[in-house]
């Protein structure tokens, strides 16, 4: 699995503080990466102790890890619908989070309100991610506190159809953006997503204002889905070496 960020002591926190406020009855988005792995494995133990709930994966390796726990789960197009139980809260890891507590000194003078945005998709499992935490009612980041920044200035993933990989460069540049196409680590080629898709690494500096962006990428042909999650998040985890922030939004 790959890992970014800070220590796995201070990503288990914030994963079994997420966990502990999954109830009976619960079906719960699985969401992928090494801090939403721990909250998987505190809910199988939950289930092994009697927890009564469905999970909802966001990619493969969420599914594997959830079925490894003998995490009873449901498909997302099952989870959401007219006779559907719907999504009551999904769990999930992010790259960069803006909060206050990161931007306390450098923020000096401006709103004491932070935008709610965060970029997900290390793991290039964005696109899924994003149809599962944005149909939950709650949602919840688990993060440390190596996320944590005043202005995202992470490069933005991007899910490409393979056939647009041009088109959307392209646009990404317009944009103002320097797009780079993923490379695997371990085959010679590209990242290929669960979806069979290509991913943009795309560097826009600074991102002063991410829902212009948001909507700017949202609005490009070909790109399936960016990481950049705006107005989503309910709740922040920020799992520490001794403790766990938790941040409201
Ligand atoms: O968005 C993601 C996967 O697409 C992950 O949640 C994100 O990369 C964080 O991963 P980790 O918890 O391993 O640092």
């Amino acid at each position: 699995m790959k890992t970014s960020g800070g220590s796995d002591a201070a990503k288990r926190r914030a994963g079994e503080s997420a966990a502990a406020e999954v109830t009976d009855g619960d079906v719960v988005g699985l969401g992928t990466g090494s801090t939403a792995a721990h909250a998987i494995r505190r809910i199988g133990e939950r289930v092994d102790a009697g927890l009564d709930v469905r999970g909802v994966p966001t990619s493969f390796a969420s599914r594997e890890l959830a079925a490894d726990q003998e995490i009873p789960l449901v498909d997302l197009d099952r989870a959401i619908g007219p006779d559907a139980p719907g999504i009551d809260l999904a769990i999930d890891g992010a790259d960069q989070v803006v909060t206050a507590a990161a931007g306390d000194a450098e923020r000096a003078g401006a709103s004491a309100d932070p935008v709610n945005a965060l970029v997900k998709g290390g793991g290039a499992a964005h696109a899924r991610e994003k149809l599962v935490d944005a149909a939950a009612d709650r949602f919840l980041v688990v993060a440390d506190p190596a996320k944590e920044t005043p202005v995202l200035d992470r490069a933005v993933p991007v899910e490409v159809l393979p056939a647009g990989r041009s088109v959307v460069a392209e646009a990404v540049r317009s944009a103002g953006g320097e797009p780079m196409l993923r490379a695997a680590e371990r085959k010679d080629g590209p990242v290929v997503t669960d979806n069979g898709n290509l991913v943009f690494d795309c560097a826009f500096g600074a991102i002063a204002d991410p829902t212009a962006l948001s909507t700017t990428l949202s609005a490009t042909p070909g790109i399936v889905e960016h990481g950049l999650f705006v107005d989503l998040a309910d709740e922040i985890h920020v799992g520490t070496e001794t403790d766990v922030r938790v941040v409201t939004r």
